[in-house]
């Protein structure tokens, strides 16, 4: 066997991109300050690049609440191999998931034995609903520069950049499904994982409260359409859609370029349609259709 060959087949093997559909070579992990380990990237990712396609390694039915037991139950089941890659992971349960473990197992938080301590911690402080090793690793910002989104097709949560990343910058996703919600809301949310966000949007500079100003008209903006929406159906188009459009101009300027914008160009593009103007209606779907692109790719089935 020539060891000089091997050697190079081996390192051309880790040169070239896997081929799993995504582009982890071009992210890594490491630390990042103040928060754990964290996911960058390694060169300069332009926007609408699948990062990452991954399996779950813990996963329950849709409509299946996990408890503590069967928890306990899907981490028994995996391998020696993939119990010791679970195990390290982030460990951090909150009082309130605590509470819930507790009157699950009758037993309390103390009282468990340290194994179920563990167990328990992890899923609750990496849980996307699924557990998956890489994106585990994934820290939190309320102005993400990354998105996600579980692919029925692929079955694999993929991972995709909402915005152009430099290389050495920090792949961020949100972990609230509200982008509109203000600080305080945000920062309530956010005590489930046990840290007060430092983001772009929440920090307490000039440009942090004119970034959280707007995210208070966006969400004033949202509470108003979902009352045109809900109160009166009968609402003549034109006003929804001077809001919706007020709503998209003003996502995209406090950089909320994620799947809440292209949710306000279709609804645009619907109230157009309602409108008789199939002109702007095809613009707007798009429009739409370019951000729910670079949020999901090509080959997701919404
Ligand atoms: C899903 S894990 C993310 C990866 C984690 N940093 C690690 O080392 O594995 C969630 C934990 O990361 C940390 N974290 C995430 N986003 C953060 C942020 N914006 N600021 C500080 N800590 C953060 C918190 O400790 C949180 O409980």
């Amino acid at each position: 066997m020539d060891t000089a060959q091997d050697t190079q087949n081996l390192n051309q093997s880790q040169a070239q991109p896997p081929s799993c559909g995504d582009s982890r070579h071009l992210i890594e992990v490491r630390d990042s300050p103040g928060k754990g380990l964290g996911i960058f990237a390694k060169a300069n990712i332009p926007r609408g690049t699948r990062i990452l396609a991954e399996s779950s390694l813990i996963k329950f039915n849709e409509n299946e609440q996990p408890t503590a037991k069967t928890i306990m139950q899907a981490f028994e089941s995996l391998s020696p191999s993939q119990q010791e890659s679970y195990l390290e992971l982030h460990n951090y349960a909150c009082d309130l998931d605590k509470q819930i473990l507790e009157s699950q197992t009758g037993q309390t938080w103390d009282e468990l034995p340290e194994m179920h301590q563990r167990v328990l911690g992890i899923y609750t402080a990496n849980s996307f609903g699924s557990i998956h090793l890489l994106a585990s690793r994934f820290n939190h910002s309320c102005l993400p520069n990354t998105t996600h989104l579980y692919n029925p097709t692929l079955d694999k949560e993929t991972f995709h950049t909402i915005q152009d990343i430099s290389a050495g910058e920090e792949l961020l996703i949100s972990y609230m499904d509200g982008s509109n919600w203000v600080k305080s809301k945000r920062q309530e949310y956010l005590q489930k994982w046990g840290f007060e966000c430092n983001c772009p949007a929440c920090e307490d500079t000039p440009e942090g409260r004119a970034k959280e100003e707007k995210r208070l008209v966006i969400s004033l903006l949202s509470g108003d359409l979902e009352d045109l929406l809900n109160l009166d159906t009968e609402e003549p188009p034109e006003e929804s859609l001077k809001l919706t459009q007020r709503l998209a101009a003003m996502q995209k300027s406090a950089g909320l370029v994620g799947r809440e914008l292209c949710f306000s160009y279709y609804y645009a593009a619907k109230l157009c349609t309602r409108l008789g103007d199939t002109r702007m209606a095809l613009l707007w779907a798009e429009k739409g259709l370019e951000v729910n692109r670079y949020c999901v790719g090509e080959d997701h089935p919404e």
